[in-house]
């Protein structure tokens, strides 16, 4: 375990010169409530880093402040490219169709509204929605509403996505079916994903590299690099290290 973690630490230090992400020292507060301390991390072009940690240990918080909705009291954030943000709810509006719903964002930057809706078709089969998309978010199943949500943010924007535990109301078949279908979708669209989960089985599925968040005040414990390989996820379950690194992350949480 410590030296996966250290050898990780030395191909992750290689690779934060090329980062998309990168955070260095970063501190919040809400009041006296110190929420999070001293925060550094960085995520690669196409890596899949996950942020592991209980709830309330400032995973969101962290989220809102790297997309910039919530200033820092410390630190520096640097992101080189766009940002799309997937929040815990899916945020579908009931009253719009799935196609609509899906090119929302581009509608309300003003895009063209036939280009904006050419681009969602040709995404649509990819993201497994055939035949929804003149359906409403009522009529979608936890999965596809996720799904939708998910194309709405690739769309709007691009290459870097921070996913707030997308997964995490869905039952564990879902859950399981639509972790395959975001890895296929990370290398179908090339982009690079920062997630959220308190899922330790989750991250290490996943996880090109996870970052362990403990909470009060929420500071990184650990930065693990997985390492295995992240293709097959049926390997990954039963891999005897796996196994070992997930009760070691049991024990730092
Ligand atoms: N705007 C705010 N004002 C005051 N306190 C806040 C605010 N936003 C978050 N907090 C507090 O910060 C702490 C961390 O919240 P945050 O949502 O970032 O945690 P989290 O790790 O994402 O939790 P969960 O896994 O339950 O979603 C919580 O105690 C929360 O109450």
């Amino acid at each position: 375990m410590q030296d996966r973690t250290l050898a990780g630490k030395a191909n992750s230090a290689a690779r934060e010169c090329d980062a998309l992400i990168r955070l260095d020292r970063i501190s919040k507060s809400y009041g006296a409530s110190e929420i999070l301390k001293d925060i550094a991390l960085h995520v690669g072009k196409g890596e899949f880093v996950s942020i592991l940690g209980p709830s309330g240990s400032g995973k969101s918080t962290l989220f809102n402040i790297i997309s910039g909705l919530v200033p820092a009291d410390e630190g520096t954030v640097h992101v080189n490219g766009q940002i799309g943000y997937m929040q815990q709810k899916d945020l579908l509006l009931p009253w719009k169709t799935v196609l609509d719903n899906i090119v929302l964002a581009l509608d309300l930057k003003g895009q063209d509204k036939k280009a904006s809706r050419a681009k969602a078709e040709a995404l649509i089969d990819r993201i497994g929605l055939r035949g929804y998309e003149r359906k409403y978010p009522s009529e979608l199943s936890g999965g596809m509403k996720q799904r939708a949500s998910f194309l709405r943010t690739f769309l709007a924007s691009g290459e870097i996505m921070l996913l707030d535990e997308p997964f995490g109301a869905l039952d564990s078949i879902t859950k399981s079916n639509m972790q395959t279908w975001l890895l296929e979708m990370q290398k179908a669209l090339g982009i690079t994903i920062l997630f959220i989960t308190h899922d330790i089985e989750e991250a290490i599925l996943l996880s090109d590299r996870i970052y362990v968040l403990s909470s009060r005040p929420g500071v990184l414990k650990e930065e693990l690099e997985v390492g295995f390989n992240r293709e097959n996820k049926r390997e990954r379950l039963v891999n005897p290290e796996l196994l070992i690194m997930k009760e070691a992350i049991k024990g730092l949480l």
